[in-house]
């Protein structure tokens, strides 16, 4: 399936991404994090689970979230899975435990659930996150899904909740928001019927944003990723917030109200509670704000 695009970027696009492997120490045993600025690609590398998650791949996700996070050269992040069976199978059945999940990366090997953290790190995150999504997103891996910001999916994708059968459930995003995207009737099915859905009804049902041959997945995935880094970033940030807030209460208000604080911080007066704080006086606010009145009103006449 294909959109229209600006002129702007209606050449051709670049030759696929050269992806780099980023090290960290110590190293990501679960998850790949690539980077070819602008993008970031981020992987659950457990194929021979169809990259169910466990407490150590959670871990690694985490730090490879907030790398792409911190990371300037970085504007959209790919979310992926090993291979093209699965995108996800969602929570590690051999490591569920008492109450939660556990693994030998467990603190004091005490069950979590884990994945609700990196939810809400996805959430707040103020770049564009892509879910690329081949084979199964089931689970805890279909909740994954929901919470990047845009799917694309391969025509072998599968998508469905398999809680009530397996014993498990999320009623955070993995309900209120999937039925905030396709309905509540639809949502409910999913969930009481533990039904999987093909590619093509979830696009007809709006939860993923375009189907495209499991062999130009990725390249599609980075032709979106880079389009969407084309976009002024604080434009992208502030509209990801702004339908945050929509569902996720003083959380989202916080996301929000954040970007409005980084860009009062760039302000002369925003730096003048900071300068008078550190130069031990008493802050100047009408006359920082006269100074840049007088300032665009010089550069007006230009
Ligand atoms: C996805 C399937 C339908 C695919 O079926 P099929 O193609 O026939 O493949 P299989 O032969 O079944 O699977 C191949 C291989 O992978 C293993 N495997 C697959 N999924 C998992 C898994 N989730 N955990 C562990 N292992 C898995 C499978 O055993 C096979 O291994 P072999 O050695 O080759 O036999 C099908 O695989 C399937 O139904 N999978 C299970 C899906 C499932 O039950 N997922 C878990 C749902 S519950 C969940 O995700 C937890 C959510 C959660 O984590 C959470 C929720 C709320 C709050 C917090 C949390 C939290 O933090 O954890």
């Amino acid at each position: 399936m294909s959109h229209a695009r600006l002129p702007l970027v209606q050449a051709p696009f670049p030759p696929p991404p050269a992806w780099a492997a980023v090290p960290f120490t110590p190293p990501l045993t679960d998850v790949l994090y690539e980077t070819a600025p602008p993008l970031a690609r981020i992987t659950i590398n457990r194929p021979g689970v169809h990259n169910a998650f466990r407490p150590t791949t959670l871990r690694d996700l985490d730090t490879a979230f907030r790398a792409a996070r911190d990371d300037p050269a970085v504007r959209v992040i790919l979310f992926t899975g090993a291979g093209t069976a699965a995108f996800c199978s969602g929570g590690d059945q051999s490591a569920r435990a008492h109450g939660g999940y556990a693994d030998e990366s467990s603190p004091a090997g005490a069950p979590s659930l884990s994945v609700l953290d990196l939810h809400i790190l996805m959430r707040r995150m103020p770049k564009v996150i892509i879910a690329v999504v081949a084979g199964y997103a089931v689970g805890g891996g279909h909740i994954l899904h929901l919470v990047a910001d845009l799917t694309i999916a391969a025509d072998n994708a599968v998508f469905g909740q398999v809680g009530p059968r397996v014993g498990s459930v999320d009623g955070g995003y993995g309900s209120a928001h999937l039925a905030r995207i396709i309905g509540q009737k639809r949502a409910r099915e999913v969930w009481m019927m533990c039904r999987l859905y093909p590619a093509s009804t979830a696009l007809a049902w709006g939860l993923i944003n375009a189907v495209v041959p499991v062999d130009r997945l990725a390249d599609e995935a980075a032709a979106w990723g880079r389009e969407i880094a084309a976009m002024s970033p604080t434009a992208l940030a502030v509209v990801k917030a702004a339908m945050n807030a929509d569902e996720d209460g003083q959380g989202g208000q916080s996301q929000l109200a954040g970007e409005a604080t980084r860009l009062f911080y760039m302000t002369a007066e925003g730096k003048e509670g900071r300068n008078a704080f550190m130069e031990k006086r008493r802050p100047d606010f009408g006359r920082v704000l006269e100074e840049e009145s007088a300032r665009a009103r010089a550069r007006a006449k230009l």
